[in-house]
């Protein structure tokens, strides 16, 4: 495993012709061996999923005014991509059934898109009535998780996914790409960097304006994220990629850094932990957003996301849920507090 790491986002500096160039010596060297230089920016745009893949999984249904007074806090942090919820069947993912509701009673704040999964036409009709503006369509690389998960094998979600992004095209609804088990599966073990990057690049042809790579077991480390995205950035450009890493094996922060060196500057995550697919057996929540906020802060780079109000909302969830929180940086930050 050659990729080397450096503790800041990786910098430009100005070559003899005056021209911007980075500094090779602190790029991953299969990076620069897949042909792609990673961004020079420090700011990372978050995806906070917390609202949709946080509480799809919560077996006890979660009040509507609760999920929306949930997106209204977080709509006050400074996040500008909140994923909502999903329009999927009720017979499949009970808690995700008020969708229309949640959607028609959050207060949009202009500069936020509220996102919403939608798995096939059906969906996409249910979210254009409910005035989306941005959806999520949710592959996988794995053929049994994506039967278990939606219900048909990968080359037919494709086809589905091809006439959802032609719909909401045509709507003025921008699609982003989900893959699922990039880095191990749950029924199948471990899953070949290829069939991820196959899958990637057929999303991202397809119109995806962003595909964001999932561990939806979290049992990725840096070295198989590594591997992934060596293949992945063959076909589809960093800027163009999100990571959304689970905290299962606690290798989420090791695994997003490892991407950041990559040159992928969005990432996913859930506040308070929250969170796992129902059809992924182990599956725990996803990274943390205040953890992630805190290695993003204390390492150089920007997120526009306020900290202190994201803990509080973490706190809150947390509290209805009637759980402790699974941000480390929350707990120990309101431990100073009190
Ligand atoms: C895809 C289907 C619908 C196929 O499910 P199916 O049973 O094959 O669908 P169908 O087309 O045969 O229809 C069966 C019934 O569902 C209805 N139906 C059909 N579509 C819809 C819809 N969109 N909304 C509402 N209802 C719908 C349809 O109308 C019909 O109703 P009935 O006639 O029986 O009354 C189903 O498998 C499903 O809803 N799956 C959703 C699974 C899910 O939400 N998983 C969790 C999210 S993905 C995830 O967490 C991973 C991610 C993204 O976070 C990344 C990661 O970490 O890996």
């Amino acid at each position: 495993m050659t990729v080397s790491f450096t503790l800041r986002a990786t910098r430009p500096v100005i070559n003899c012709i005056g021209r911007r160039v980075f500094e090779q010596s602190k790029l991953p060297r299969r990076c620069l061996q897949a042909g792609k230089l990673p961004s020079n920016s420090n700011k990372v745009r978050i995806v906070e999923v917390g609202p949709r893949d946080g509480l799809q999984n919560e077996k006890k249904l979660v009040p509507t005014e609760i999920k929306v007074e949930f997106v209204n806090r977080l709509s006050k942090t400074g996040l500008t991509a909140i994923e909502t919820t999903s329009f999927v069947s009720p017979k499949w993912v009970p808690q995700m059934s008020d969708a229309n509701e949640v959607m028609a009673q959050i207060t949009r704040v202009p500069g936020i898109y509220y996102s919403a999964l939608t798995p096939n036409i059906k969906g996409l009709e249910n979210a254009i009535a409910a005035n989306v503006e941005e959806v999520a369509i949710f592959g996988a690389a794995s053929e049994t998780f994506s039967k278990k998960n939606i219900n048909c094998s990968i080359d037919e979600s494709l086809q589905r996914f091809e006439q959802v992004i032609k719909k909401a095209n045509e709507n003025g609804i921008r699609v982003r790409g989900y893959i699922s088990c990039v880095l191990g599966c749950p029924y199948e073990g471990e899953v070949a960097p290829e069939a991820v990057a196959d899958t990637a690049e057929k999303m991202y042809k397809m119109g995806c304006y962003e595909v964001s790579l999932a561990d939806t077991i979290g049992v990725g480390t840096p070295g198989s994220m590594a591997k992934m995205l060596e293949s992945v950035m063959k076909v589809v450009p960093p800027d163009k990629l999100a990571i959304h890493c689970h905290d299962t094996y606690g290798q989420a922060l090791a695994n997003i850094f490892c991407a950041l060196q990559f040159g992928i500057r969005v990432v996913d995550c859930s506040v308070a932990g929250l969170g796992g697919c129902p059809f992924a057996k182990g599956a725990t929540g996803n990274v943390a957003t205040e953890d992630v906020l805190y290695m993003l802060d204390k390492s150089g780079y920007e997120t526009g996301v306020d900290l202190a109000k994201m803990v509080d909302t973490g706190n809150y969830i947390s509290n209805f849920l009637q759980r402790s929180n699974g941000s480390r940086v929350a707990v120990a930050l309101s431990a100073n507090k009190s």
